[in-house]
């Protein structure tokens, strides 16, 4: 019998700004404009250089929504010579190739035209869709209204660029919901064929945030997702979980390809108490399959050749590095 693969991607994190426009319940990454809330580009470079020595792939730019409609912020930028945070994102990911890590964006919803922007200088992007319900979490977040969300996703695959989406569980949706958030990105899938993966995503509560007293998801109920997906979503599509949220041990054999990014040099900016497991760790969790390191564009796509040009010869190289360590 062949032993299943389980795959996963070396990163460093670059969470460029916590500042966002949107206000959901169950989040602390998000902050006031302050000093600090805007890393800088040293700090950037640092992370990027240490990441590259640590034989990282990726560079996850993820950060806030739409800083710039916040009071305040576009000055604190400005200060760093840009008037938008994506244009300074933009400018990063152009470093982040030249010191050999391959891009992938999250920085919330946008238009087709930044996307369109943003796949010359990125591997891959992401945006997580968390539900296709209407939930009190999202109240104060008209980037999370989930028709906003599935149009992004669309227009990414319209711009044939491999992407990245998943569910947060556990934030006000019923099962009913999750089943047709899945289906509703396996609907999408089957139009544009560009759902690299989908992040099976745990609320983890957060004691300064509205739902910091709200309970988690159960290990039934969680173990029954990850099924549910793998069942719903087609077989082309990787069902990952984040390995520092979730107890990865117990639930890998409900239906688990991937282990989505693990960074050596940064923590989770977004979830900073739950470290990432080393790679030994890794191992132990993958014990019975072969665990397989990726990068953040997913094979398929590399002969597919979806992506820029100006990418091909780091994919290549990149591919050739990690190719040589997966024994
Ligand atoms: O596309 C996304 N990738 C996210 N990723 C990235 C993902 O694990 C990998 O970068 C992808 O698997 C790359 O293909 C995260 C990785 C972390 O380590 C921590 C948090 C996230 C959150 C997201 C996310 O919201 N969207
Ligand atoms: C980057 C992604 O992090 C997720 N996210 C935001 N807050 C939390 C939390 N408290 N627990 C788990 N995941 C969270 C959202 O799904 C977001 O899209
Ligand atoms: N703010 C974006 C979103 O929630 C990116 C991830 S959270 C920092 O979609
Ligand atoms: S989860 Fe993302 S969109 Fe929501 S408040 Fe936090 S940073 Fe903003």
């Amino acid at each position: 019998m062949q032993v299943r693969t389980i795959t996963y991607s070396r990163n460093v994190f670059l969470p460029l700004t916590t500042v966002c426009h949107n206000i959901c319940g169950y989040c602390s990454y998000r902050t006031p404009v302050r000093e600090g809330c805007i890393m800088e580009p040293d700090a950037v470079r640092e992370s990027l250089r240490l990441g590259a020595a640590t034989g990282c792939t990726e560079a996850l730019f993820t950060f806030g929504e739409r800083p710039g409609e916040v009071e305040g912020f576009t000055p604190l930028l400005r200060r760093f010579g840009y008037d938008d945070i994506l244009d300074y994102c933009y400018d990063l990911s152009k470093e982040a190739i030249e010191a050999g890590l391959l891009p992938h964006t999250n920085a919330g919803i946008l238009t087709s035209e930044e996307l369109e922007r943003f796949r010359t200088v990125n591997a891959s992007m992401g945006l997580m869709l968390e539900t296709t319900a209407r939930i009190p979490a999202h109240r104060e977040s008209p980037g999370k209204d989930p028709d906003v969300r599935i149009a992004m996703i669309e227009d990414a695959g319209r711009l044939k660029i491999p992407f990245t989406t998943g569910l947060l569980i556990g934030i006000g949706e019923t099962e009913k919901d999750r089943v047709e958030s899945l289906e509703t990105i396996a609907g999408i899938h089957r139009r544009y064929h560009h759902i690299q993966e989908v992040i099976i995503q745990n609320f983890c509560p957060k004691p300064d945030t509205p739902m910091g007293r709200d309970g988690t998801v159960g290990k039934e109920e969680f173990s029954e997702t990850i099924r549910l997906a793998r069942a719903i979503l087609p077989d082309d599509v990787a069902v990952q979980i984040p390995p520092n949220l979730a107890d990865a041990e117990e639930f890998i054999g409900y239906g688990v390809d991937d282990l989505g990014g693990v960074s050596p040099v940064t923590v989770d900016y977004i979830n900073p108490e739950h470290p990432w497991p080393e790679l030994e760790r890794l191992r132990e969790i993958t014990h019975g399959y072969r665990l397989v390191e990726r990068l953040c564009i997913y094979p398929q796509y590399i002969r597919k050749g979806w992506f820029d040009p100006a990418l091909t010869p780091l994919i290549m190289d990149l591919d050739k590095q990690i190719q040589e360590r997966n024994p």
